[in-house]
């Protein structure tokens, strides 16, 4: 049935989600299926399993300083120095009976018979005599000083990391010392981005009817920071039937397009939606700005999945306000989390009134201080500043929010909320 666009933008706001009702749908999205990664590649992903300790940590008692295992009391002539100490924690020593010590180094694990570890800065020692002295008042003959127990920082079989966590680099890190090779983890999303517009310019001062592209240098730094592998950037020039050929070339989890949403003739995202055979998941969301976007899915190919195609409005507030609001969701659902709709929010005081939007969800950015949250400075749909300058999007309900009461507010990754913000 042809409409006119008049109709067809009628139709589309009668299709409109609600902002939850389009995060709903884009948590149910399956998660890349999970895959045994090496370590090193394993890292930024969401575990598909816990991770327990393969033994005790440390697997052995072992110094905590430089110095001296030492056994029983002090001799009055001092502890008898046993040659062949340890130069490298990789040396095993040979046991110690009552009045002996040796040398060892931090990581050494102690060898039998040790009591404490003497540091080497409290040590005195007799070189011709081969006899080794505390300095008087050091705690460090209290047993077990300085002996780091085995099993202290896990037993064996103790959880470290839970499934569903990221393996940042630090978790990864106690993945190695747990004695992980390799992890299941859900795969990072891969995503491509298409920006349309013939007026958009790369490079320069734009001239008449042109403008300055704000996503595409910009958008593959934003995508890794949110959970997303990009892989290209590519552009169209406003033909649906080239970003239709371009959809059916895809071979990323994710393709996010900007631009061209909306229902006018120059608009090629929707038609070329239809002409790729997609099945829309979300038409257009009651919220402002951002209301076009649009969440399809290709028709199913040779990839283990089909690619999902996020589209961009592309007034630059509304573009990033939509990828915040409902990309992110999505990203965190590929990505394999546990809670995507939960993980990333946060309630803060509002500083001032926050006046809603004409209608729908008003998604606003705010700077945070510890007064609370207050709206960023120029923040209409098209225009970077407000957001440049903003550390979250608040979540305005249509009946407004009060100075004073709590606001939903979604972190804008890279933007730094403030550690107190809370
Ligand atoms: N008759 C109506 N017109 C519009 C409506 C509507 O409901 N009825 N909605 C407005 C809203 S709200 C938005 S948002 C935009 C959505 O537009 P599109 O997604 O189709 O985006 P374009 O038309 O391509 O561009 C809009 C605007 O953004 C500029 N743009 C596009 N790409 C970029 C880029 N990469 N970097 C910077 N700026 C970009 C473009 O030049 C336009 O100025 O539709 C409204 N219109
Ligand atoms: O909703 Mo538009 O997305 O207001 O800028």
């Amino acid at each position: 049935m042809l409409r006119t666009v008049h109709e067809q933008a009628a139709v589309s706001r009668a299709e409109a989600l609600t902002l939850e009702q389009a995060r709903s749908i884009a948590a149910a999205q399956p998660a890349r299926p999970p895959q045994q990664l090496p370590l090193e590649q394993a890292i930024g992903c969401l575990l598909a399993q816990a991770v327990t300790a393969q033994q005790p940590i440390p697997h052995s008692d072992t110094s905590a300083m430089d110095g001296w295992a030492v056994c029983g009391e002090q001799p009055e002539e001092g502890w008898q120095m046993l040659p062949g100490g340890a130069t490298s924690p990789a040396d095993l020593l040979p046991a110690l009976g009552p009045g002996q010590a040796i040398e060892v180094v931090t990581g050494t694990p102690v060898p039998q018979g040790t009591d404490s570890v003497l540091r080497s800065e409290h040590a005195v020692i007799h070189y011709k005599a081969q006899r080794l002295r505390a300095v008087p008042g050091t705690g460090d003959l209290q047993p077990g000083r300085h002996i780091r127990p085995r099993g202290a920082e896990a037993a064996q079989g103790d959880q470290l990391l839970a499934k569903g966590q990221r393996l940042t680099p630090l978790r990864g890190a106690a993945a190695a010392v747990a004695g992980c090779d390799t992890l299941a983890v859900h795969p990072t999303p891969t995503v491509r981005i298409i920006a349309t517009g013939t007026e958009v310019i790369t490079a320069g001062l734009p001239g008449p009817g042109q403008v300055r592209d704000s996503f595409s240098m910009t958008l593959p730094a934003l995508l890794t920071a949110m959970g997303a592998a990009p892989q290209t950037v590519s552009r169209n020039q406003d033909d649906p039937t080239a970003l239709a050929a371009a959809f059916t070339a895809v071979d990323t989890d994710l393709l996010v397009t900007v631009g061209g949403t909306a229902h006018s003739a120059a608009d090629p995202v929707r038609p070329a939606l239809a002409e790729a055979g997609a099945e829309t998941l979300i038409s257009s969301v009651d919220m402002r700005p951002g209301h076009p976007v649009t969440l399809a899915r290709l028709p199913p190919r040779a990839l283990p999945h089909n690619t999902l195609v996020l589209a961009l409005p592309g007034n630059p507030l509304a573009g990033y306000a939509a990828l915040i609001a409902v990309g992110q969701v999505l990203i965190d659902a590929l990505a394999g989390a546990v809670d995507p709709l939960g993980m990333r929010q946060q309630y803060l005081r509002a500083a001032q009134d926050l006046e809603p939007a004409r209608r729908g969800t008003r998604l606003l950015p705010v700077t945070v201080d510890p007064g609370g949250v207050r709206p960023s400075a120029h923040h209409s749909p098209h225009m970077m500043r407000g957001l440049a300058q903003a550390a979250a999007l608040a979540v305005v309900p249509s009946g407004g929010v009060p100075a004073g009461a709590q606001v939903r507010c979604l972190p804008l990754p890279t933007q730094e909320l403030p550690l107190w913000a809370g």
